[in-house]
């Protein structure tokens, strides 16, 4: 059993690839759609960031008006930090428990698209491999203002708000170059997950060097602290 980060930067390509990935028969556990269910009415994130941020980031039917809260917490980096420090504990929390449930019907690995994987580094100590998904600048630009109708500024706040993709790539130990089309980006897709169904990589092997050099009491308490914060 092992676990696999998907990440890149915003609009750089992330849910094309877990799409064909998911194509081929990879459990996919996409932050994004966590991070939407963990902020619905009525749950603990949800009170935190109506008691912070205030009622008029709400739509006339209580939900969090998501293109509201952008705007806020994209153009102030305290505001983002903010909503992070709310939103991040309970995005993994969820996550780890999707984890173990692809774990308890037999999957072998699990792929985590995370888009801030490398910037909260949270879970990068438990993942066996990383992909980037990498686009150039000018594409990722232009394809998240086509996708989402925003301006050059806001696509530019969105962008800057992250660690820069360049930097993402050093840091991963597979690429996908995204720039050019998705026959090609699919192409590179196959031969990672060949890879992936040849990998003999085991979690657990990580978990136990983890627990031998921190001591058990530290993977205990390090496990205990993911679960309750
Ligand atoms: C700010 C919010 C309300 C904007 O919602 P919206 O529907 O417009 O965007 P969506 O959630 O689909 O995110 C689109 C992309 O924005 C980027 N993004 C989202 N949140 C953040 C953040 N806090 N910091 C940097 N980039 C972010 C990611 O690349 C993400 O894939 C929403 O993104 C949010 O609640 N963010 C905080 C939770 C979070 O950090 N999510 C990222 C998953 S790790
Ligand atoms: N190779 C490609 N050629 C053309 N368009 C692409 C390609 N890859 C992705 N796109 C388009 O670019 C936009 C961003 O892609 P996608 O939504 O997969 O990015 P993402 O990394 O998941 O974004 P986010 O961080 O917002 O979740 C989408 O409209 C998608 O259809």
């Amino acid at each position: 059993m092992f676990l696999v980060g998907l990440t890149g930067g915003i609009a750089s390509g992330k849910s094309a690839v877990s799409s064909m990935l998911r194509e081929l028969g990879c459990p996919i556990i996409d932050a994004d759609v966590v991070a939407r269910r963990v902020v619905e009415p009525h749950t603990p994130a949800y009170s935190r960031i109506v008691y912070h941020f205030g009622p008029e980031i709400l739509l006339e039917n209580g939900e969090i008006d998501r293109q509201k809260l952008g705007e806020l917490i994209f153009a102030n980096e305290e505001k983002r930090k903010l909503l992070n420090s709310i939103t991040h504990p309970e995005i993994h929390k969820a996550m780890l428990k999707e984890i173990l449930l692809y774990f308890l019907r037999g999957y072998r690995y699990v792929v985590l698209d995370v888009p801030l994987l490398f910037e909260t580094r949270r879970l990068t100590q438990f993942l066996n491999h990383t992909v980037v998904v990498y686009c150039d600048p000018a594409t990722q630009l232009l394809r998240l203002m086509q996708r989402d109708g925003l301006t050059q500024e806001q696509a530019e706040q969105r962008v800057a708000a992250q660690m820069p993709l360049n930097e993402k790539r050093g840091m991963a130990n597979h690429v996908i170059e995204n720039s050019g089309s998705r026959e090609d980006a699919h192409r590179q897709v196959l031969k990672l997950h060949t890879k992936l169904e040849d990998s003999m990589d085991f979690l657990l092997v990580r978990v136990i060097a983890l627990a031998a050099t921190t001591g058990l009491g530290g993977i205990l308490l390090y496990a205990a602290k993911i679960l309750l914060s």
